[in-house]
């Protein structure tokens, strides 16, 4: 097998020592600080994600890294060799972005065999790895088709095969599935992590999707405004965000003002034991994921304005003495409540966050 593992590692994503190092990296344009002192420890075979709103730096930081776009501070270091001085096409990189930039005048296989040519790989090696590479994306039986006969999903996978070919150290993608519809994206996602996987690439994702960033990351960098809200596993940044913006970027959350008294949050019935710097704060504010809500015989008291089925689950939204709720129930066949009713609503006290308050 050509397209072997490059991973050496067992240790799980993130543990081992890093491979890729950025260290306080800046880049600025005039006045605007477009990504401020980054800092990340990649291990070698993890999936990071780099996600966050439009403008954020994400590309930014991914160009720095392919060479692209010069620091204007902070290091970049591939197995503790600086990477800054390394021009782009010796980084070793593997790149796809999202509109897909293939050959249209060559033939798939043409296309995966282009960087191989630029390398000067003997040619029977050559075709043993673009046969290799097509098979991996699952396109062993068109390598004879061009761009332009090949649907959007097919073209992308050819872009895939094409930065998987020559083994690259990294795997850095753009928005490489954001061109494809709902359906097919999804599709993408499984085959993408199930590659990237098997082969161990070290790869870095820039996304503006927070679905895509938990479904594919073994960790996601979180970043707003050039600097970076909190690094963690996909579970971790969704159900421990370290910031409101974290909070309100991944998914849904409520968040309700509440009342301290004797070291708790009361909202409602309920009582939310405070963190012991928060004990005395005159308010906080507290947030819980809508999926974490229940609805129960006592707590914090709620009108149903709006019940909607979506399927899998229904979503409800609630007027409350706190504030609008919105509330996510599976759809497990047990009764539910109707518009208008009124109900109570409780969860547990560790899947509430709470912040200091607005001070009132
Ligand atoms: N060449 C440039 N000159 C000046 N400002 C730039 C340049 N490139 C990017 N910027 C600015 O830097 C910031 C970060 O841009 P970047 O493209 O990295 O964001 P992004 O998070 O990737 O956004 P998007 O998802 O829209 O691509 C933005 O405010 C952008 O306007």
């Amino acid at each position: 097998m050509i397209l072997a593992r490059t991973s050496s590692s067992t240790s799980a994503p993130g543990m081992a020592s890093a491979f890729l190092t950025l260290d306080g990296l800046t880049k600025r344009y005039a006045d605007h600080v477009a990504v401020d002192a980054l800092s990340l420890a990649v291990a070698q075979g993890e999936f990071i994600s780099l996600l966050g709103p439009s403008g954020c730096g994400k590309t930014t930081t991914l160009q720095m890294i392919a060479g692209f776009t010069e620091p204007s501070g902070g290091a970049i270091r591939l197995e503790g060799r600086d990477l800054v001085a390394v021009k782009p096409a010796r980084r070793g990189l593997g790149i796809v972005f999202q509109s897909y930039a293939l050959f249209p005048h060559m033939t798939a296989a043409e296309n995966v065999a282009f960087g191989l040519e630029m390398q000067k790989v003997p040619k029977a090696e050559r075709a043993t790895r673009v046969a290799d590479a097509l098979t991996l994306v699952g396109l062993g039986a068109l390598a004879d088709r061009y761009p332009r006969r090949m649907s959007g999903g097919q073209q992308q996978r050819v872009a895939l095969a094409r930065a998987l070919v020559i083994k690259p150290r990294i795997l850095l993608l753009d928005e490489p599935l954001s061109n494809l519809d709902a359906k097919l994206r999804e599709e993408m996602q499984i085959e993408l992590r199930q590659i990237q996987r098997s082969l161990g690439t070290t790869t870095i994702l820039v996304t503006h999707d927070q679905q895509e960033a938990m479904a594919l990351s073994d960790r996601i960098v979180v970043m707003n405004a050039g600097k970076v809200e909190q690094i963690g596993r996909p579970q971790e940044v969704y159900e421990r965000p370290a910031t409101p913006f974290v909070a309100s970027f991944l998914g849904k959350t409520n968040v309700f003002e509440a009342p301290v008294q004797a070291g708790e949050a009361v909202i409602g019935g309920l009582r939310v034991p405070c963190p012991p710097h928060l004990a005395s704060a005159g308010r906080v504010s507290l947030s819980v994921r809508p999926e974490k809500i229940a609805f129960a015989q006592a707590g914090l008291a709620c009108r149903v304005v709006s019940r909607v089925f979506q399927g899998t689950h229904w979503l409800f939204i609630g007027e409350t003495p706190a504030g609008i709720a919105t509330i996510v129930c599976q759809n497990d066949g047990a009764p539910k409540p109707e518009e208008g009713e009124s109900v109570h609503l409780s969860w547990r006290p560790e899947d509430a966050g709470l912040r200091a308050g607005e001070g009132r």
